[in-house]
């Protein structure tokens, strides 16, 4: 039998199959919430094509009578589909579904690539009969009343035909939305356009939503809830994000991809489609961080946004991502003061640490301490709230994230009453090439420490958990299990080992104690394909860069935010991971005649050299415990070396003389 979970019409239909099991349909934004009863949800079906269906759940559904119903209207065999809720493939129970929480519908049976795309006539008529608004916000939170006025003035306009505007610049898809004027009021991204999403429009392809994404510990379809997350975890608006939510949104402008030939198929069919999406208030701006001397910006807007920065693990803060908006500007090109303004919060919470990126780590203003107000907000934050604030305005958040949000949060804490700055925070979070090597942040050896410590502690009382670092059969060496997507038969993140990390603190790095971390499946496939790119050294990079598709969106803005995006990750030294075409059985298909590139062919793998999603609850509380032991000696090592840094420069400054 021949699924249909490709074909977006076909996925509008299932609308009608949906709202009609129940009889009455919820309308989020249009003020007519009814008080639901208990057991009864409001949830959104995302399938891997990237359409999105609202759908009521009932007390006794589930996940099987849910299937069914998507079997009866995508023809998609009840057996061949996994549902899947932000960690968990959803066997039977639903209980832990929460209102407004999305669910991707994934085939088991990985033929993406050969699959053909069904399309029906009759989708407008299926549009009519969809009585959810245009624009669905998901959550209910006080946090999104701006947010709901935005999509209030954006409804208005869209009904008297104020088309939005897609958005040049940037890897992904992106829309500015208007208001009746015709101004700007949001920037809407469709989690399906993402970088090397299934409907991304410029030309970044290749993978399907839930697998590694651009940033290899973000998940492809992920970064939208990020964004959310960034705006939710800055309390009182003190790193100045802008209102963002997750929302459910219909429009003809957004791109669908035909997964076949790749070419744009939403263009020349004009039809509506709904899509999960970020939905962020436009900020009217000057310039970016990139566009302008940074002397200029307020010492405390840079605490700030490093500040949030540090919380959220932000793997993506270039000075793109920094809007600056001129204020009490005297009309002459002077002016006395900026505003920051941070955007794209799509790759902070990674599952895993990785390379952080901020760019604000050398401006001298991040070397300045804390005032007293900055170190009060840092001592108020509470980890343990925030995470559970996520989990509840943000159902499908990974636990993997939260954990890095936790640590990280742990971290700036005791690093900031220890009196750190910024910017020393910062450099401790950050990788380091030493011989061409990738190296463990200082806080990743804090960690493996750590690891090692709770390891060790087990293995003295006799515990064997399964979930624990186990012994590979050679000293000092672990296997990690990995959380992967079973059901998509991808693995997230593969087996590595561990070497025991070095036992002291700070500069003696141990390469060998990056973990070697096994290149998915390239391997056994890049033979069996016969098509491999290895292209080692900064020429690799540079023929890579000069591959990527010459349509008209793609800027050199683009070139510069995916070179800054790999540079930034140590990867600018070498893209000596190997590259591979797509395959027709795999998941990393490539449209060459498309122009659409896979995403194989430009990403290299990232290291891993810590995780936390393997711990049980009690490992973990271990962990945290040994890593707050831990932290002091490295705090004690960081100044030394900052204060010898100082004389040095200051040594170098009186040689002038
Ligand atoms: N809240 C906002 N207000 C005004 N302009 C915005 C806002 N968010 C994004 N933009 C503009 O849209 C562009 C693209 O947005 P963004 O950088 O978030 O997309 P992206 O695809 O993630 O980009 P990149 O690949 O560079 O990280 C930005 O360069 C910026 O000019």
């Amino acid at each position: 039998m021949s699924s249909n979970l490709d074909s977006p019409i076909k996925t509008q239909m299932a609308v009608a199959v949906f709202n009609s099991p129940l009889g009455r349909e919820y309308h989020a934004n249009d003020g007519m919430e009814v008080a639901k009863p208990s057991g009864r949800r409001r949830v959104f079906v995302q399938t891997e094509s990237g359409c999105v269906l609202g759908m009521e759940l009932d007390r006794s559904d589930n996940a099987h009578t849910v299937k069914r119903r998507l079997q009866v209207a995508l023809n998609v065999p009840v057996e061949e589909s996994s549902l899947t809720f932000g960690d968990t493939v959803l066997k039977n129970d639903l209980s832990a579904v929460r209102n407004d929480s999305p669910l991707l519908l994934t085939r088991n049976l990985m033929h993406r690539s050969s699959s053909t795309p069904c399309l029906s006539p009759t989708g407008r008529d299926i549009q009519h009969r969809d009585w959810s608004g245009p624009i669905e916000i998901l959550g209910h939170s006080n946090s999104f009343k701006k947010t709901k006025q935005l999509v209030k003035e954006i409804v208005k306009a869209m009904k008297i035909g104020v088309d939005p505007i897609p958005v040049q610049s940037g890897l992904g898809g992106a829309y500015y939305f208007r208001n009746s004027r015709g101004q700007s009021v949001a920037i809407v991204k469709p989690t399906d356009e993402e970088p090397f999403a299934p409907n991304n429009p410029k030309g970044f392809v290749g993978r399907a939503l839930g697998q590694p994404g651009l940033k290899r510990s973000v998940r492809v379809g992920e970064t939208g809830y990020r964004e959310v997350a960034a705006y939710l975890l800055d309390y009182g608006h003190f790193a100045n994000v802008p209102p963002t939510a997750l929302v459910k949104i219909t429009h003809s402008i957004f791109n669908i991809n035909d997964n076949v030939s790749g070419n744009n198929k939403s263009m020349k069919m004009k039809k509506h489609f709904s899509k999960l999406a970020s939905l962020q208030q436009f900020i009217a701006h000057d310039f970016d961080a990139s566009d302008h001397g940074t002397s200029s910006f307020p010492v405390s807007a840079v605490h700030r946004i490093g500040i949030l920065d540090i919380r959220i693990f932000n793997t993506d803060r270039h000075a793109g991502n920094l809007l600056v908006k001129r204020i009490n500007d005297d009309g002459a090109d002077r002016f006395s003061q900026v505003e920051l303004i941070p955007i794209d919060h799509g790759l902070c919470l990674p599952e895993n640490l990785e390379d952080p990126y901020f760019e604000w780590i050398h401006w001298p203003q991040a070397s300045i301490p804390f005032t007293e107000e900055e170190l009060k907000y840092i001592q108020d934050l509470n980890p343990y709230r925030d995470a559970d604030m996520l989990k509840t305005e943000l159902p499908m958040i990974r636990e993997a994230s939260l954990r890095v949000l936790i640590l990280c949060t742990i971290f700036l804490k005791e690093a900031a009453s220890y009196g750190l700055t910024l910017a020393e925070i910062g450099e401790m979070m950050s990788r380091e090439f030493r011989r061409g090597e990738e190296e463990p942040s200082e806080l990743e050896l804090i960690c493996m420490d750590a690891r090692r410590l709770v390891a060790e502690m087990e293995s003295d009382r006799g515990v064997f958990v399964s979930s624990s670092p186990k012994s590979k059969g050679h000293e000092d060496s672990f296997l990690f299990e990995m959380d992967g997507c079973d059901d998509s038969g991808f693995d997230f993140m593969d087996d590595f080992t561990c070497p025991t990390p070095p036992s002291h603190f700070g500069f003696g790095r141990n390469p060998l104690s990056k973990l070697q971390e096994t290149i998915e499946e390239e391997d056994g496939e890049e033979e069996e394909n016969g098509v491999a790119f290895d292209a080692p050294g900064k020429s690799g990079l540079v023929s890579n860069l000069s591959m990527l598709p010459k349509n008209n969106s793609f800027t050199a803005h683009n070139l510069k935010s995916l070179k800054t995006k790999t540079e930034n990750n140590g990867y600018g030294y070498g893209f000596g991971y190997g590259y591979r075409n797509g395959n027709e059985n795999g998941n990393i298909g490539v449209n060459s005649s498309s122009g659409h590139r896979s995403a194989n062919e430009q990403l290299p793998a990232s290291a891993s050299f810590v995780k936390f999603v393997d711990m049980n609850e009690d490992e973990w509380c271990v962990f945290l415990e040994k890593f707050q032991e831990l932290v002091y000696p490295a705090f004690a090592n960081r100044k030394s070396v900052s204060v010898g840094q100082k004389q040095l420069q200051r040594l170098g400054t009186s040689c002038q003389f």
